[in-house]
């Protein structure tokens, strides 16, 4: 629901249908879900720099990039993950009708947000990735010490410790990362992509 009233919708004269075309390949969001460490970025970025090796127009959004900028309002109770997941799925959807394959890196913890999102798009432009890791393995992983930090009680609301993952029941692509190497992960994308003939 907008706030401003007085506001009218333009249609572009280049459509997303033309782009598809100039680019020879679809465009479509790859979701990425899952616990901090659970490798969503590492795999995020493999896959985009497959498809960009491949000559096709890709872009990754990640969690920790996105709060510098353009949600660097945001915090991490509930209400604002909340908000910086309906940006991005905004800006998720800019991405697809520009042409490109975005890939994007959030915990996104909530179902009913990711939902929403799910909802901006066309069936088969939105793809829910979850990178299913047990939270011991992620917490062994600890690339960045949070979970450390997290259980000496030096960062509050971690996902996973005091704050909430759902994870989702009908993702259309599910990926073990604690039993998957990368260019597996990377593989089983890249079969989705080639069989619903978006690349
Ligand atoms: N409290 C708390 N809980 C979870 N994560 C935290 C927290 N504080 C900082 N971080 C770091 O922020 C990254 C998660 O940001 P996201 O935008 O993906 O989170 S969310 O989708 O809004 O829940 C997350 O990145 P990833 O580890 O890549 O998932 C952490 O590095
Ligand atoms: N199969 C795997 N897939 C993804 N990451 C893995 C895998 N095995 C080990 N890792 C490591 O786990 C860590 C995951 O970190 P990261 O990609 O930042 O996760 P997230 O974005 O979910 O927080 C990285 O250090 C990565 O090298």
């Amino acid at each position: 629901m907008s706030k401003a009233t007085n506001i009218t919708w333009h249609a572009a004269t280049v459509t997303k249908t033309d782009r598809r075309v100039q680019n020879g390949h679809g465009s479509c969001v790859l979701w990425f879900t899952g616990l901090s460490g659970s490798g969503k970025s590492t795999i995020a970025n493999a896959v985009s720099s497959e498809l960009y090796r491949q000559g096709i127009n890709e872009y990754v959004l990640d969690g920790d990039n996105i709060r510098h900028g353009l949600n660097r309002d945001l915090g991490f109770s509930d209400y604002d993950r909340t908000e910086n997941i309906r940006r991005i799925g905004e800006v998720a959807k800019l991405f697809v009708d520009s042409g490109a394959v975005v890939t994007t890196a959030f915990i996104s913890p909530f179902r009913s947000d990711r939902d929403q999102v799910r909802a901006l798009f066309k069936k088969e432009e939105f793809i829910e990735v979850y990178v299913e890791c047990p939270i011991e393995e992620c917490e062994r992983r600890d690339p960045k010490q949070l979970y450390e930090k997290a259980r000496r009680g030096e960062i509050k609301d971690f996902t996973g410790i005091d704050s909430p993952y759902e994870a989702p029941e009908r993702p259309e692509i599910t990926i073990r990362s604690d039993l998957l190497h990368v260019e597996d992960a990377v593989g089983q994308i890249f079969q989705y992509l080639q069989q619903k003939n978006i690349i």
